[in-house]
């Protein structure tokens, strides 16, 4: 994939300087961009409900996850024709061959869950992935490298952009930045390193380390991708994956409406059981309405 602009030769002073500007640019966005108060209607509640399927990457992410389970966890996501299935490596073989001809995908997990691994490790294991038909990458950022007191941001830019460049086009990318062990200045220079090295989402949490995906979060990155990609003018739609600790359809709800377009979870058939109920009730209102 091409960069046009040269990232690459970025030293650590000038990525200060280039999050800085970002933290200014977010701060001009106006209140009227806020998603919220559109998405609190009874009708959207109805239209999301209907499709929250769709959001949702079916995850299992145990170590010690059983065949049988995996099985399960393939069978529910062609039951409920849910986005993908979240996976370790060891499983993407196995779900890419149950979900074959199907509309689901298979999404891998790569440096879970402590983003440390070497970069040459990571990029192994994002090669053996796409290898074993993986469509989507769930990388964990090295997020330990921004937390010094001199941010190491050109190496944290590197590795994201060889793991780029290996992928090509063949997979959508994002980026977990496991916001709960960073803050506010943090995470938007985690989302303008995943923008700058192409990444498609960047992604809330492992659901394995301090809290899960918050509201205030996912509005925080939404607003810097955005930015971004506003900013960068080329049509380019950056996203944000909610994850770790969304358990509810009401969970579900509120980071969509946060700004998250797809949501990572271990309990998707429980979203969606309550949110088939809660389309039943939108719907049962609206007969005994006469029919509005
Ligand atoms: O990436 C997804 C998370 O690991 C799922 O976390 P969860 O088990 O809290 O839903």
């Amino acid at each position: 994939m091409s960069n046009p602009r040269n990232f690459s030769t970025l030293s650590n002073d000038d990525w200060v300087t280039f999050i800085s500007g970002i933290e200014e640019g977010i701060s001009t966005i106006k209140e009227s961009q806020d998603r919220s108060s559109d998405a609190s209607s009874t009708g959207h509640d109805a239209i999301l409900a209907d499709s929250i399927n769709s959001f949702i990457d079916h995850t299992q992410l145990k170590t010690d996850a059983t065949l049988s389970q995996i099985d399960q966890l393939g069978e529910e996501a062609k039951e409920y024709s849910f986005k993908t299935v979240c996976v370790r490596l060891d499983h993407v073989a196995r779900c890419v061959a149950a979900l074959k001809d199907t509309s689901v995908g298979v999404a891998c997990v790569i440096g879970f869950h402590e983003g440390t691994h070497p970069t040459a490790s990571k990029v192994a294991e994002a090669r053996s992935a796409l290898q074993a038909g993986a469509s989507e990458l769930d990388i964990v950022l090295n997020y330990p490298l921004l937390l010094s007191d001199v941010p190491q941001y050109s190496s944290a830019y590197s590795e994201l952009r060889e793991l780029r460049e290996e992928a090509g086009s063949r997979a959508v990318l994002k980026l977990i930045i496991e916001t709960s062990q960073l803050d506010r200045h943090q995470i938007i220079a985690a989302c303008a390193l995943a923008h700058a090295a192409e990444f498609n989402f960047v992604k809330t949490s492992t659901g394995f380390k301090g809290h899960g995906a918050t509201t205030e979060d996912v509005r925080l990155m939404r607003s810097v991708v955005g930015f971004l990609d506003q900013r960068e003018a080329k049509g380019r739609v950056t996203t944000v994956k909610a994850s770790g600790g969304i358990r509810t359809w009401e969970d579900a709800l509120a980071m969509v409406t946060a700004g998250a377009t797809r949501i990572g979870a271990s309990s998707g058939v429980a979203i969606v059981k309550e949110a088939q109920g809660k389309t039943a009730r939108v719907k049962d209102l609206t007969d005994r309405s006469g029919g509005y």
